[in-house]
Formats: structure tokens, C-alpha cells, sequence
């Protein structure tokens, strides 16, 4: 347990639906992480500062004369211009002077001088050509005459403005828009240099792709895809075309370009790529969406381009891209910051694809998880107008996916592979893998020779609701979780329609204290009102066992009341379940995956009144759950105190230990028919 502690822990976190941590092969000196482009940014910033200090002072200041000083220099003829505006009078002498004034500084000594302005203030003198005065309040009749007599130009513009306009531009923004057209140079040259340089800066405009066909190890076939049959089928199309092309083109109709394959985290989009790739035999260029974006406009794009001529230069070829929707969104509504580059992007990708015939044999595959959020021009005919919807694996392709990823792992007999994939709705292939990988370590662990069933269920266990915990509890406490999940494995017994409870544990894992496992027989495609009510009825027979053995309560059945609170608020508000409120829809579908539809934003198109209805609805079906939660199990309180007592000594209880300890058959099954009905919550 110790040696393998770390990286246990570490895989714990994928939770089924999330993909396992996958190592992803990444050169470090290619990429060129957006921090350190901040820190180029700011560096280059702070220098052009320092600089516009040091080189270029800002323009002086014209210096205030005196009115007769100024009448003074007049007439000696040494004012070359003036402008005046209002009775501010601006000019320049033709010979500078020097003047002598007070600083401001010394006036502040005079007047806070001890012996009251004893203190001479200090003279400081100054070259001056630019100059303003104030005319005085009297005016001055013949300064008109006076000025033109002595040949002084009275310009119609400011004098200063006119140098200080082409100053201010010069002084103040010359460095900045210097440095900032050496920078657009710098990674534009970097950009269309495409990596010349060998990465860091100058790799910056490289797309990223990696060559799978030309990694090492065997090729992946569509022998390694399993469960996943009809996205399967459409894609091998796709490779006859990849090594014909002419046959399909002979009769003028064009292949398609862009395949989109969407589906849920870990379905496999990556590996039908790779499959494709390795069945045609072409190189593979393989890049995730979100590697095209980086903090500088005009890098993605360029990434983009390379990629594609890099294809090009090698076709028959695939181009994979990951992750579309990261630059795929519809534009306009990304991300602030990253807008404008991600737009770029985008728009480059659209050319690109409209920039290639499907003769010359490229075909673009790409994967996400959020069609919805996708620009609805990628999807135009001639760029992804194919999908291949990547589903969920049923029972039947869990179970192929097991024998392929338990092709290398020496099985026990007892090993029903059948068996675990029964066990694991909802688990995409990645999940299965990494179950698979938990199994095996943990037979290894004990030093087992085989993988056994025993070691599939403890690692399933573990995936679903973490490690052991090792919680010293009191006796008394042991107990009382014993009843609680006592409670729920007997309404799993006795309650029609209820799926069958495999095992019951009180050994406390992750954040449950317990657990009661249900098993489904089946993949459910459409569940039946009864099927619900069942449900939401073992959900709370944890609480009842504890109110009808101890009369108290504990906060031990929360998840309870959360999973059988939303469960009933669906039951009213999405599937009209309610007789009260009939068949209207007043949820959003939570799952937004494929259905297009988002949530509400907030508005809710109903009424308050109905609102208050919705609420009364669930309450009801809540509290008769409730109720006939602790009916039945009054009625069979014998049964639960040996349920318990069996937990309280050996912890775990198989199916088998479950209904030899308590007595009881399995439950009833529903009067109503399973019908596995397509289309409805997945
Ligand atoms: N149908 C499958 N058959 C066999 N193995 C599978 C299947 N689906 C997933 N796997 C395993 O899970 C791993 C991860 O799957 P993959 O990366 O292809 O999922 P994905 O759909 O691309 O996920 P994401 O959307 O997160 O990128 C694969 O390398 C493969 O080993
Ligand atoms: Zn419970």
C-alpha cells in the first residue's frame, strides 16, 4: 500500500467520465509558455521607460517674463514671433536670454526662515528663447503699431504648440511605437521563419504537431478500438479513401475534408484518429487546439500554416486536431484577451481547409466534447461536414474494450469480464483502461500471480469513491452505519423493481462512511416512473433504519437526501412525472452534450406560483418515499438487525453473503417491460 501510495492516490482523481492522467509526450523547448512571453513583455516595457527618461528629455517649458521685460526685448529687436491668445502673450527671442528668477524652493526657505524673511531668496538664472507674458489689465493702445515697427511676426498658430505637437509625438511616443514595431518584427520574423531558428523565440510560429507514425512502438489499428462500433464503421471509409483517393474522385464527387468526431472525455476520439492514421498508413499530424493559442496575435495563425504545409509537403495525410472548441468557438464570444488571436486562428483554419482540394488527400479529423460551442462556419460543407457521434460504451462494448486493454494482463479464471462490464455503466474507455491498470497493480500488490475478480471490484471501488480511509470509529458508530446501509440493502431487497444490491461495506472510502452497491442488470436507455420511485426510496432508507432503530438523526445521510432531491426534481420538472404540473418542461436538460441547448441563464420561463408547485411536488414525492421507506422496513426489521450484525462483524457482504444473512430473495421485478428505448436521459 505504501510503496504504491503516491501514484494510487494520484490516479484516484479521475473520476469515471474524466479522463485518466495521461502522459502526453512535450518537447519543454518548443513551447514557449505564455509566462515567459509576459515576462519579455514586461522586461521590453520597463526598458523603453528608462530609455524615453534618459534619451529624450520632454520639450521645455516656455519660461514666464515679465510684460516689460518682454516690451524690452521688443525693442531691442530680439523677438522673432509672437501669438497671442486672450491676454496670454507667447513667443520666442531670436537671440535666447539669460534671466534671472527666484526658485519656488527658495521662496518656501524665505517664508519658513527663523527671524521673519530675513533669509535672502534664491536667484538661479536661465537661458531662455520661448517665452509667455501676461498682458496687463490696462491695455496697451499702441502695442500693435509697437510690435510691427520693430519687425515682430504675430502668428495666426501657437508658436510652441507648433514645435511641441512634433515634440510630443517624437519625444513621447517615438520609443514606445520604436519598440513596439521591433517587437511585431521580432515574432513575425520568428513566426514565418517557422522554427529555423531551433526553437525558443524563434520556434514560437512551429505548429506543435506530433508525427505519431513516426514514434516508436506498433501501430495502432482499429484492432485496439473496440465498443465503439458505428463510429467505427464511418471512419473506414475514411481510410479507403486515404489510400485511393482516385476512387472515390473518379466520378467528379469530392471525399470529404474535415471529419468532427464528438463524444465525451476518454470515448476513444484520439485513438479512431490514431487508427485511421495507422490503418491507411499515412503520417499523422496531431496537435491540440489549445496549443495554437498563446498570448501574441498572429502566432496561432501562423502555427496553423505550418501544420498545414507541412501536410501538404506529405500527403496522402491526416491532420488530428484535439480540443477543436478551444479555437473552434463561435466567434465574438471567446474569452476576453484572447479574442483577437483566437479569431486569427480560426479564420486561418477556414482558409486553410477551403485552400486544399480533398484530391490532394488530406483529410483534417477533429475532436471535442462541446459541439455546441462550435463556430457554425467550421461546420459548412467542405470543412467538418461529417460528424461521427462517439458514444458511452454499452455493456456489450465495455466488455470488448476490457478484452482489449486485458490483452497483456494474465487473467484468473474467475475474471468475468462479462461480469465487470455489467458493473460499470457509465465508465468511457480511458476509465476502463485505467481500471484495468488498478487491477493489475493492485494483484501485484499482493504478489497474486493472476488478476482476479476480487481485485477488479476493489479497484473499481477505489476509482469510484477513493482509497481506504483508516478511521478509527467507535463501536457504537460502527453500528449505526451498519443499520444505515442496512436500510438501503434491504429496500434493495424488498422493493419491486429495485436493482439488485451486490454489496454492502462499511468500510469508510473517500467521503462515504459506507456504501450499498446497486447494480443495474442492464444498460437503461428509458426508466420507468416505478423504477424511480424505487429509487428514491432506498436513497432514503439509510435515514429511516437510523430514525426507526435510534429515533435521532445524523448528518450521514446527506448525499442521500442530495441524490433523491434531484432525482425527484427531475422526475417533476423534465420528465413529467407530476400530475400537478403536467407535461411541461420546466428544466433545462442538464446534459447540454449533443442537445444543443443551453440552460436558461437565470430567466425561468414559468411563474412564481409555479415555481412554489415545483417545490411542493418534490417535497411530496420526497416525504412519501420517506414514509414508505420506514413502513417497509419496520415490516422487516428482523431482516435489518441481521443485516447489520453481519456487517458489524465482517464489514463487507457479498450478493450472495446479503441474502443468506438477511433471508430475503432478490427483489421482484417491475410488471412493467424494459424497453431499451433510444433518445432519452443518458
Ligand atoms: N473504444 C475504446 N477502445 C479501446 N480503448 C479505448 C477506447 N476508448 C478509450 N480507450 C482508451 O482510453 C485512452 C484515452 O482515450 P482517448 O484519448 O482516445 O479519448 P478521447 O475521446 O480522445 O478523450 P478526450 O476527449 O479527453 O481527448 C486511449 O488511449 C485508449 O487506451
Ligand atoms: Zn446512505
Amino acid at each position: 500500500m505504501k510503496l504504491f501510495g503516491k501514484k494510487t492516490q494520484k490516479e484516484n482523481n479521475a473520476q469515471p467520465g474524466q479522463k485518466p492522467a495521461e502522459s502526453r509526450k512535450e518537447s519543454p523547448w518548443t513551447k514557449m509558455p505564455p509566462r515567459k512571453t509576459w515576462i519579455w513583455f514586461i522586461l521590453i516595457l520597463v526598458a523603453n521607460f528608462m530609455l524615453g527618461k534618459f534619451l529624450m528629455p520632454g520639450p521645455e517649458k516656455p519660461h514666464i517674463v515679465p510684460y516689460t521685460l518682454f516690451k524690452d526685448q521688443v525693442g531691442k529687436y530680439n523677438v522673432q514671433a509672437i501669438f497671442s491668445r486672450g491676454d496670454t502673450i507667447s513667443g520666442r527671442f531670436k537671440v535666447p536670454i539669460t534671466v534671472r528668477y527666484e526658485t519656488a524652493k527658495s521662496m518656501m526657505d524665505t517664508l519658513t526662515a527663523p527671524g521673519g524673511g530675513s533669509a535672502k531668496p534664491r536667484q538661479e538664472s536661465k537661458t531662455v528663447s520661448d517665452f509667455t507674458t501676461t498682458l496687463p489689465s490696462f491695455v496697451d493702445q499702441g502695442l500693435e503699431a509697437f510690435l510691427v515697427d520693430h519687425a515682430v511676426e504675430i502668428s495666426a498658430k501657437p508658436l510652441n504648440e507648433e514645435r511641441s505637437t512634433l515634440a510630443t509625438i517624437l519625444f513621447s511616443f517615438g520609443p514606445g511605437l520604436l519598440f513596439i514595431a521591433f517587437y511585431i518584427w521580432l515574432f513575425q520574423r520568428a513566426a514565418q521563419q517557422g522554427g529555423l531558428g531551433g526553437g525558443g523565440l524563434m520556434g514560437i510560429g512551429k505548429s506543435k504537431a506530433r508525427r505519431y507514425d513516426q514514434e516508436e512502438g506498433p501501430k495502432i489499428t482499429f484492432n485496439d478500438v473496440a465498443g465503439i462500433d458505428e463510429a467505427e464503421n464511418e471512419l473506414i471509409e475514411i481510410v479507403d479513401f486515404l489510400k485511393d483517393p482516385s476512387k472515390y474522385t473518379r466520378l467528379g464527387g469530392a471525399a470529404p475534408k474535415g471529419v468532427l468526431l464528438v463524444g465525451p472525455p476518454g470515448t476513444g476520439k484520439t485513438l479512431l484518429a490514431k487508427a485511421v492514421a495507422g490503418e491507411a498508413g499515412v503520417p499523422f499530424f496531431s496537435i491540440s487546439a489549445s496549443e495554437f493559442v498563446e498570448m501574441i496575435v498572429g502566432v496561432g495563425a501562423a502555427r496553423v500554416r505550418d501544420l498545414f504545409s507541412q501536410a501538404r509537403d506529405q500527403a496522402p495525410a491526416i491532420i488530428f486536431i484535439d480540443e477543436l472548441d478551444a479555437i473552434g468557438r463561435a466567434r465574438g464570444q471567446a474569452a476576453i484577451g484572447g479574442a483577437s488571436e483566437q479569431e486569427q486562428t480560426l479564420n486561418q483554419i477556414l482558409t486553410e481547409m477551403d485552400g486544399f482540394s480533398s484530391r490532394q488527400g488530406i483529410i483534417v479529423l477533429a475532436a471535442t466534447n462541446q459541439p455546441d460551442v462550435l463556430d457554425r462556419a467550421l461546420l459548412r460543407p467542405g470543412r467538418f461536414d461529417r460528424r461521427v457521434v462517439v458514444n458511452l460504451p454499452d455493456k456489450v462494448g465495455r466488455e470488448a474494450i476490457l478484452k482489449v486493454h486485458t490483452r497483456g494482463v494474465p487473467l484468473a479464471n474467475d475474471a468475468n469480464l462479462a461480469e465487470l462490464a455489467a458493473e460499470t455503466p457509465g465508465f468511457s474507455g480511458a476509465d476502463l483502461k485505467n481500471l484495468v491498470n488498478e487491477a493489475a497493480l493492485r494483484a501485484a500488490r499482493l504478489g497474486q500471480n493472476e488478476v482476479h475478480f476480487e481485485d477488479f471490484m476493489e479497484a473499481l471501488e477505489k476509482i469510484i469513491l477513493g482509497p481506504e480511509r483508516p478511521l478509527l470509529l467507535s463501536p457504537a458508530d460502527k453500528e449505526r452505519i451498519a443499520y444505515h446501509e442496512g436500510g438501503h440493502a434491504i429496500l434493495g431487497l424488498v422493493v419491486p423493481g429495485a436493482d439488485p444490491v451486490n454489496r454492502v461495506t462499511i468500510v469508510p472510502r473517500g467521503q462515504a462512511l459506507g456504501v450499498t452497491y446497486q447494480r443495474p442488470d442492464s444498460d437503461r436507455y428509458n426508466y420507468p416512473e416505478a423504477y424511480l420511485r424505487a429509487r428514491i426510496i432506498g436513497m432514503l432508507g439509510g435515514r429511516a433504519a437510523e430514525e426507526i432503530v435510534y429515533g435521532t438523526k445524523t448528518t450521514g445521510a446527506e448525499s442521500d437526501i442530495e441524490q433523491a432531491s434531484s432525482l425527484a426534481r427531475r422526475m417533476v420538472t423534465r420528465w413529467g412525472m407530476s400530475e400537478r404540473l403536467g407535461l411541461v418542461q420546466l428544466a433545462p436538460r442538464e446534459n447540454v452534450f449533443l442537445s444543443g441547448m443551453g440552460g436558461y441563464g437565470g430567466e425561468k420561463p414559468f411563474s412564481e406560483e409555479t415555481a412554489e408547485t415545483i417545490d411542493a411536488e418534490v417535497l411530496r414525492i420526497i416525504s412519501e418515499s420517506h414514509e414508505e421507506a420506514k413502513r417497509l422496513l419496520s415490516e422487516y426489521r428482523k431482516q435489518l438487525d441481521a443485516l447489520a450484525e453481519a456487517l458489524v462483524a465482517r464489514e463487507t457482504l457479498g450478493e450472495k453473503e446479503i441474502l443468506e444473512a438477511t433471508g430475503l430473495p432478490p427483489a421482484p421485478a417491475l410488471e412493467t417491460g424494459k424497453l431499451p428505448l433510444p433518445g432519452t436521459d443518458g
